[in-house]
C-alpha cells in the first residue's frame, strides 16, 4: 500500500509582532532584520503552548479529511520546543482529541523535524498503519534568548501538519535523504539540562535558552545542504515542480535557488509572515499553499521538501502529491 497525505492544516497564535514592534524593546531596526533575513513580522504566542497549537492541527486534519480521531494510528510532532519532555507533546494531542487507538511520541531532529516525521510517518503506513497524524510544531518564543537580539528576531510561533492514509495509488516518497552530522551540534543549541544532584553541581556554563552560530549554520547550508540536494536530484531539478525548504532565511534560499540554477518562483516562500518557526516552517508553507489552491493533492505535483538545522541535521523528500 502507498501512502497519501489527506488533509493539511496549520495553527499561529493570532498576535502578530512586527519588525518595529521588535525595535521597540530591543535594540533592532526593521532594515536590519529585513535587509538579512526576509523577515517582517512573527506570530508570538499569548496563552497557546505547542500542544495547544498542535491540538488545533490535529483537530483540523480530522475535520477536513473526515476522519474520526478514534480511526488514528500514530501521532507524530517534530518539536524542538514541547511543552514538556514528559509526557510528550504528541501524547497531549493523543488524549486531548480521543484518538484512543493511536500511539504517539515526539521527534528531536530541530529544524529537519518534520521532514523526518513524515519520512516515518510513510513507513508506517507502508508496513500496515492505516492513518496517521504528522504535526511540526514550535513555541520558540518561550525557548530564545530575548536579550539576545542576533536571534530573538529570527524565531517565530506555529504547527501544521498532514493527514496520512493508506489510499495511495501511487508512492508518496520518490526519493529520500535523511542526514545528520553531530559532531557540529553545538551550532544551533536549545533546552539544556545542568547536571545538578546532592552529590555533584555542574558549573557548566551552558544555557537552556537557544544559541545560535550564524555563520556555521550558513556555510553548513551553502555547503553541505546544497551538494545533498544536488546530490539527490541530478539533471531531475528541472522536473520539480516546487521547492518547499526550511524558512530560515531569505538570503540563504536565493542562494540554493541559483546553486540549483533554478527560478526564485519554484521556491516557496512565507518566512516574510512567519519567522523561522523550525519544524513547524515546511508544513505552514505545504499547508498554505494548498489552501491558496497552487498545491493540489492528489494532483501528482512534484515537490522537493527539504529541512535543515539543529543537530545537525537534513533531510529531503522528493514526494508526488
Ligand atoms: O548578520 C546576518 O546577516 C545574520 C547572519 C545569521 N543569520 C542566520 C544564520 C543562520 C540561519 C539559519 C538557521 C537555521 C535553523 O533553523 C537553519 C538555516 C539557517 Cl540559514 C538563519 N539566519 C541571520 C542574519
Amino acid at each position: 500500500t502507498y501512502a497519501k497525505i489527506e488533509a493539511t492544516a496549520s495553527c499561529l497564535p493570532e498576535k502578530i509582532i512586527t519588525n518595529d514592534d521588535l525595535a521597540k524593546i530591543m535594540d533592532t531596526s526593521d532594515e536590519w532584520i529585513s535587509s538579512r533575513t526576509g523577515i517582517k513580522e512573527r506570530r508570538i504566542s499569548t496563552g497557546e503552548n505547542t500542544s495547544d497549537l498542535c491540538t488545533t492541527v490535529a483537530q483540523k486534519l480530522l475535520a477536513a479529511s473526515g476522519v474520526a480521531a478514534e480511526e488514528l494510528d500514530f501521532i507524530l510532532v517534530a518539536t524542538m520546543s514541547p511543552d514538556y519532555q514528559c509526557p510528550s507533546t504528541a501524547c497531549l494531542v493523543q488524549g486531548r482529541i480521543g484518538a484512543i487507538k493511536a500511539f504517539a511520541f515526539d521527534l528531536a531532529a530541530a529544524c529537519s523535524g518534520f521532514v523526518y516525521a513524515l519520512a516515518m510517518g510513510e513507513k508506517l503506513i507502508r508496513t500496515g498503519a492505516k492513518r496517521g497524524i504528522v504535526i511540526g510544531g514550535e513555541v520558540l518564543s518561550k525557548v530564545v534568548d530575548w536579550q539576545d537580539r542576533s536571534t530573538a528576531v529570527l524565531f517565530g510561533d506555529g504547527a501544521a501538519g498532514v493527514l496520512l492514509s493508506d489510499t495511495g495509488t501511487y508512492p508518496l516518497i520518490e526519493k529520500e535523504v535523511l542526514a545528520a552530522d553531530g559532531t557540529r551540534g553545538d551550532s544551533l543549541t536549545s533546552g539544556y539540562r545542568a547536571l545538578e544532584n546532592p552529590y555533584y553541581q555542574e558549573d557548566s556554563g551552558q544555557t537552556s535558552a537557544l544559541t545560535m552560530d550564524g555563520r556555521e549554520i550558513f556555510d553548513f547550508v551553502i555547503r553541505d545542504v546544497v551538494k545533498s540536494l544536488q546530490a539527490m536530484l541530478g539533471d531531475e531539478a528541472q522536473d520539480i515542480d516546487y521547492f518547499l525548504l526550511h524558512q530560515a532565511n531569505a538570503r540563504i534560499l536565493e542562494k540554493v535557488a541559483r546553486k540549483l540554477k533554478l527560478p526564485q518562483e519554484r521556491f516557496l516562500q512565507n518566512m516574510n509572515h512567519y519567522g523561522n518557526t523550525s519544524a513547524a516552517t515546511v508544513p505552514l508553507l505545504l499547508d498554505e499553499a494548498v489552501q491558496a489552491g497552487q498545491l493540489r493533492l492528489g494532483s501528482r505535483q512534484k515537490l522537493v521538501l527539504s529541512g535543515f538545522g539543529g543537530g545537525l541535521t537534513w533531510g529531503h523528500l522528493v514526494i508526488r502529491l
